[in-house]
Formats: structure tokens, C-alpha cells, sequence
């Protein structure tokens, strides 16, 4: 155990004991005495305790439960989890919130969430927040907690869901014609018979239920050929209004920057092998999504609205497992009635960061399809094989989903999409499957110096261009970009010595060791960064990843980037105050990128971040060569063993 954890455990008995009798939900001295604890042992976020006492100032609550709950809220917010589900909290309330955190699970701290919410039952959760002033509605204010259906909410993200459920729900329940001669061009463009000839044509009938619906999603793993379908679908959509005398005005977006270049390059490549006369009147251009929606600085709210609608008519949004509630919420909201919304994305990586897991909700039992009848009728005619086997009783989403299930990207010699597979099924055996393909690969040793040769040979290719300075700046800089992305490090965790922090430390002590940088100052040729916010006034993105380069003749230096349209944005060093080095990047913030070569790092200590989603979503970033550095093998087990889940009433 270490010094700190022993005091923690120290105050935490000396705390009971010295209030024995006083029990923090009877005394509201008490509970906010057992929140500051749990803020100083980063159980909790400051904000998570301020959040009742702002709470509190507004309008008076005198009941601690009230104070508990409020902060617990928070706290479940900051992790992605858009509401409380009380039985949960009565069930297993260390579970539920990760309290104490995994790091010190073992530990007998007397004041864990168990212990104190020891008891209490449904009823008197109820009982306590239905006669909350933070609970009821005063004339004119909304309250500022919710609770619907045993789940507790933070009124902003009840609100949100609520939108979603409402926009979703009058956009499912439309059914939209489709000409025959639109029909028949289905068809032409999907003529090739699937092999074996037996296969269901996934990606026809996605694009037939899409042409059909004012609200679709198409998901699906690496390589099944979303970008594929959709751009056919948008063909078919053009060629729809053509017959029409009509051209729809289609906008392609996508989460964060990095996500939109990719969408550029994929949605380019797969014009190229259109027939020339469908091509005409689909976009290339890809935006982020808080430049469609008009982000306004500083502000949660965003130009286009339901009273200032966007002006298009189709919308195909990518990487959708990035978007979080309030976003989707916002999305929604700004489109206009009549437009059809395509949702793409693989609905197994992990949730976006912010609360929520849209998508993941969204699809739930879409590998089943659970087609209704009315759903096989309209797309039996774009079948040769009967979907006998996809019938149910499916809820409405359902009806508008398809999932794509053959990867053209990996076939079955290739072990990356083995792995991925393996671990998405949550197969035990699948370390077993290390050593028997040579594009996935297993580090030997259990310390961090098994990385140091990979490092050193994969930064090595992006760095070495430094000096090779091109007349023109930015096809230099381009060079290097795309030779960056050849190798990336990936991390479980955010801080600690197997974290992004700790290993971007020491893969900068590499380099200069080997003569590649001079890390010794903050900024220095090479370095790669990562935005860790929005900074509007730059265009730059939370997510987006830019190189530091010396100009040609000054010496002097700027951080090079690459925007969602492909060109390039040079930026000052001493302007961009949030960034983080980025040799190692953690798996959420690399959702949307790929790599030819990735290597991930799980740590020696279990964390309840180690899960299937983030080992699927971390060997999927891979194209060509995945390498897992595995501290303590046993862990490999236990992420594939456990699955995220958030808490939604979506
Ligand atoms: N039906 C098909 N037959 C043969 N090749 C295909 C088919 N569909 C897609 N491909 C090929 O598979 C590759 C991946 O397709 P695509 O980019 O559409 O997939 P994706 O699901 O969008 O991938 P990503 O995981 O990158 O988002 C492309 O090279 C594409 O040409």
C-alpha cells in the first residue's frame, strides 16, 4: 500500500469513528464532510461536490441523501453515464459508482458508498426525491433533477434524451416511396451475386432500408463497407430527384476532424468506382460536426437550431460511436423535417467520451435484425436469399437498422480481424490466437523498455523526413503527416507510468537518446500534439493531431495540421495552450484514426477502463500490424470478459 493510500485509509477510519453515531445522511455537516473526503482521495471531482452546494444556494435542501445523490450524478455524468438508475444504486452501489476505484478496491475504507447508503431501498429513494425541491417544478424554472421511470437525471441530459426519443420516434414512423426506376438501379449497382451465392448481400439491403426511411443507421466492423454503401445509397438518392427534375443538397459530417479526413479519402475512393453518370452531385467535402451545426464559442448552444434548421436534405454523419447525447440531441434538433438522416458507424467500439453511448443504444440487437413483417416486405425484394433468419419483433430502430457483417478488409488469414472478432464475442480464447499470424504480435517482457525498439523504428520513419525539407512547405509537412500515421502507441490509461502520460515521457527520453529530438524544452521539432479542447477561434478540434516543424529558413517553429478538407493549418506553438504530446494517445481519443501499425499498452494493475470495447476498438484501429504490450497477462482475460455499460434510458 502506498504512503498516500495508507492516510487515505488512516482519514477514513479516523473520520467514522470520530462521528460515530452521526451519520452523514442524517447530519448534512456530516455529508459534506464525507464529500470533501472523497474529493481529496479523487473518489469524486471537486465539481461533483460543488454541484449540491450550487445547488443548495439556489434553493434550499436540507436532506443529505439529496446532497449525496446530487453529487453521485455528477460524478456518474463525468464517467459517461447519462442517468442513475436507482435499483442499480440499491443493488450494487460500489459497482455502480466505481467506488473506492479499482486501484484501491482491496482496501477496507468504512466509508465507501456501500457502507454508507447501507439499507436504504427503492421506496425510500423515492420517497426522499419526490419531496425534493431540487425535484419539483417551480412556475417558469425547470427543476434541476429528474426522475423518470426509477432513473435519476441531471435535467439537462433528461431533457436531451427526451428530444432524441421524441425526434427519433416521428422520423421512424415514416415510411418514404421509392420509385421503381430507382428500384431497378439498385439493383444494377449491386448486380454482382455475392459470394458464396448463398451470402446475404448486406450492404444492398442496407442501402434499400436507407433509400426508405428518413432515419437509418448502417453499422457495421472495419471494412464492411460502410463508406461503400452509403456512397451508392447517395447515388440512388441523386438519381432519385434527377428523374424528379430535382437535385438534393447532401452534407457528409463526422465527429471530430481526424475522423472528417478519413471520410474525405474513403468517400473519394469510393466515387472513383461509381459509374461516372451517378457520381455527379455527391459531396466530397466532410465537416466535423460542431462546424455543421455552427458551434458558438463558449456557448453549449449552437447556430442552427430548430428555429434556424440546417439547409440540406440528406445528412450522412460517420464514426456516429462518437456522438455523444447532447450532441445528438443538438443534431437532431437542427434538422429539418423533411430531410433524411444516415447514421454510420461500428456500434462495438467504445462510447464517445461525453455521456452517452448513442449508437451502442441505438443498436441494441441489431446482429438479429428482428425484422417485422412490414420490414421484410420492403426489403424481401432486394433479397435473393430469405431473411427468414432475421424475423422478430424488433423495436422501431431496429426496423431502420442494417449491420454489415463481412469485412473486405480483413479476410480470415488475417489475424487483426481475427483478434477483433475473437474479442468482440468475448471469446476466452482469444490470446491463443497470438503467434499464429504474423500481422498481430505479442511483446515479450513485462516492462515498458519492450517497447523501446518499436518505437524507436516507427517514429523514426515520420522524424527522419525533418530534414528533408521540401521548397514547398506544405507538401513537406503533408509528407510528414501522412508518415506520422504510419505508427501510433496506444494506452489504456490516461496518467501513471503505463499511462499516456508516463509513456509519452518516456518514449521522449528515447528519442533524444537516439538523437531523433531534443525533448529537453517544451517544444522542439517533431513533436507531435493532440488537442485536448475546442478551440474555435483556430478551427482546431478536441482530438486533432498536429506536428511541430521548423520553418525552412527562420528556424522558428509551428505546429502543422491537418483540417477535416484536407488542407493545412500552421499554428503558432504559444497559441495552442491544450494540447498534450502525442507519441501515446488513450484508445478513446484515437477513435476515428487508423494506423498502419498500432501497438497497444495495458497496464500491470486492473482498471475497470479495461474492457472488451476498448481492446476491440484498440486492435481495429490497426491496418496492417497490431502489437499488444500485455504487463500481466491475466488482465488480457479479464478485458474481454467485461463489457461498458452506461447507464441511458434511450
Ligand atoms: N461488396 C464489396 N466487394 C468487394 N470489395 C468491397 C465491397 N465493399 C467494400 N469493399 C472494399 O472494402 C474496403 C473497405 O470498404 P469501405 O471503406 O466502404 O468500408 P468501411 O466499413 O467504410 O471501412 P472503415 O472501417 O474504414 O470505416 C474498400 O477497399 C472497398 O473497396
Amino acid at each position: 500500500m502506498s504512503q498516500r493510500e495508507q492516510l487515505d485509509l488512516f482519514a477514513s477510519q479516523t473520520a467514522v469513528n470520530s462521528t460515530a453515531g452521526a451519520s452523514p445522511l442524517n447530519d448534512l455537516s456530516q455529508m459534506q464532510a464525507l464529500l470533501q473526503r472523497w474529493v481529496e482521495r479523487r473518489w469524486l471531482r471537486a465539481l461533483d461536490a460543488q454541484l449540491p452546494q450550487t445547488l443548495h444556494q439556489l434553493s434550499d435542501e436540507p436532506n443529505p441523501l439529496l446532497w449525496l445523490l446530487c453529487a453521485l450524478l455528477c460524478h456518474q455524468y463525468g464517467r459517461g453515464h447519462s442517468c442513475i438508475l436507482l435499483s442499480d444504486l440499491v443493488d450494487d452501489p460500489d459497482g455502480l459508482l466505481s467506488l473506492p476505484p479499482q486501484n484501491q478496491f482491496l482496501q477496507r475504507f468504512s466509508d465507501r458508498p456501500s457502507a454508507i447508503l447501507h439499507g436504504l431501498t427503492l421506496q425510500q429513494y423515492q420517497q426522499a426525491l419526490t419531496q425534493s425541491r431540487w425535484l419539483t417544478q417551480d412556475a417558469g424554472s425547470a427543476a434541476p433533477l429528474v426522475l423518470s421511470d426509477n432513473r435519476l437525471y441531471l435535467h439537462r441530459l433528461y431533457q436531451a434524451e427526451q428530444s432524441v426519443k421524441q425526434q427519433l420516434s416521428a422520423r421512424l414512423s415514416q415510411q418514404l416511396p421509392l420509385a421503381a426506376a430507382v428500384a431497378a438501379k439498385l439493383a444494377e449497382l449491386f448486380a454482382p451475386v455475392p459470394t458464396p451465392a448463398t451470402a446475404i448481400d448486406w450492404q444492398k439491403l442496407a442501402c434499400a432500408m436507407a433509400l426508405q426511411r428518413r432515419f437509418s443507421i448502417i453499422t457495421g466492423g472495419p471494412g464492411t463497407g460502410k463508406t461503400t454503401t452509403v456512397v451508392k445509397l447517395l447515388a440512388l438518392l441523386q438519381y432519385g430527384a434527377r428523374l424528379k427534375q430535382q437535385a438534393l443538397t447532401i452534407k457528409l459530417a463526422a465527429p471530430t476532424g481526424k475522423a472528417a479526413v478519413r471520410l474525405t479519402e474513403s468517400i473519394s475512393g469510393a466515387l472513383s468506382r461509381l459509374p461516372a453518370e451517378l457520381s455527379a452531385g455527391i459531396p466530397t467535402e466532410v465537416t466535423t460536426l460542431h462546424r455543421l451545426l455552427g458551434a458558438l464559442p463558449n456557448r453549449r448552444s449552437f447556430k442552427h437550431n430548430g428555429q434556424n434548421p440546417l439547409q440540406l436534405d440528406v445528412l450522412v454523419v460517420d464514426e456516429a460511436s462518437m456522438i455523444d447525447l447532447e450532441m445528438m440531441a443538438a443534431l437532431l434538433d437542427a434538422l429539418p423535417a423533411q430531410a433524411q438522416l444516415v447514421l454510420l458507424g461500428d456500434k462495438d467500439q467504445l462510447s464517445s467520451v461525453e455521456a452517452g453511448s448513442v449508437l451502442g443504444d441505438l443498436c441494441r440487437g441489431a446482429e438479429l435484425g428482428a425484422y417485422r413483417a412490414d420490414t421484410l416486405k420492403l426489403l424481401a425484394p432486394f433479397s435473393d436469399v430469405a431473411l427468414t433468419e432475421f424475423a422478430g419483433e424488433g423495436s422501431a430502430l431496429n426496423q431502420a437498422t442494417v449491420m454489415l457483417r463481412h469485412s473486405h478488409r480483413f479476410d480470415a488469414k488475417s489475424g487483426i480481424g481475427m483478434l477483433a472478432a475473437a474479442v468482440n464475442r468475448g471469446d476466452s480464447s482469444a490470446p491463443a490466437l497470438f503467434g499464429q499470424f504474423a500481422d498481430i504480435s505479442l511483446l515479450p517482457g513485462q516492462s515498458l523498455s519492450a517497447l523501446k525498439p518499436l518505437v524507436l523504428a516507427g517514429f523514426s520513419q515520420y522524424l527522419a523526413l525533418l530534414q528533408q525539407h521540401d521548397a514547398d512547405a506544405d507538401s513537406w509537412a503533408h509528407r510528414i503527416l501522412q508518415r506520422y500515421s504510419q505508427f501510433q502507441l496506444l494506452c489504456a490509461l490516461r496518467s501513471g507510468d503505463w499511462g499516456v502520460e508516463g509513456i509519452n515521457t518516456q518514449v521522449g527520453q528515447w528519442l533524444t537518446e537516439a538523437g531523433f529530438i531534443d525533448g529537453r524544452r517544451q517544444w522542439y521539432a517533431g513533436r507531435p500534439v493532440m488537442m485536448q479542447r475546442n478551440n474555435y477561434s483556430l478551427g482546431l478540434m478536441n482530438g486533432d493531431i498536429g506536428i511541430t516543424l521548423p520553418q525552412p529558413h527562420s528556424g522558428q517553429l509551428r505546429v502543422v495540421f491537418q483540417l477535416a478538407d484536407g488542407s493545412l493549418k500552421w499554428v503558432l506553438p504559444s497559441r495552442l495552450t491544450e494540447v498534450a504530446t502525442a507519441f501515446a494517445i488513450t484508445v478513446h481519443k484515437s477513435q476515428g484514426s487508423e494506423f498502419n501499425h498500432c501497438c497497444l499498452v495495458l497496464p500491470p494493475d486492473n482498471s475497470p477502463l479495461l474492457s472488451r470495447e476498448l481492446l476491440y476498438t484498440g486492435i481495429t484501429r490497426a491496418k496492417q500490424q497490431f502489437s499488444l504490450l500485455c504487463a500481466n497477462p491475466a488482465l488480457l482475460q479479464q478485458a474481454i470478459a467485461r463489457r461498458v455499460a452506461r447507464s441511458s434510458g434511450l
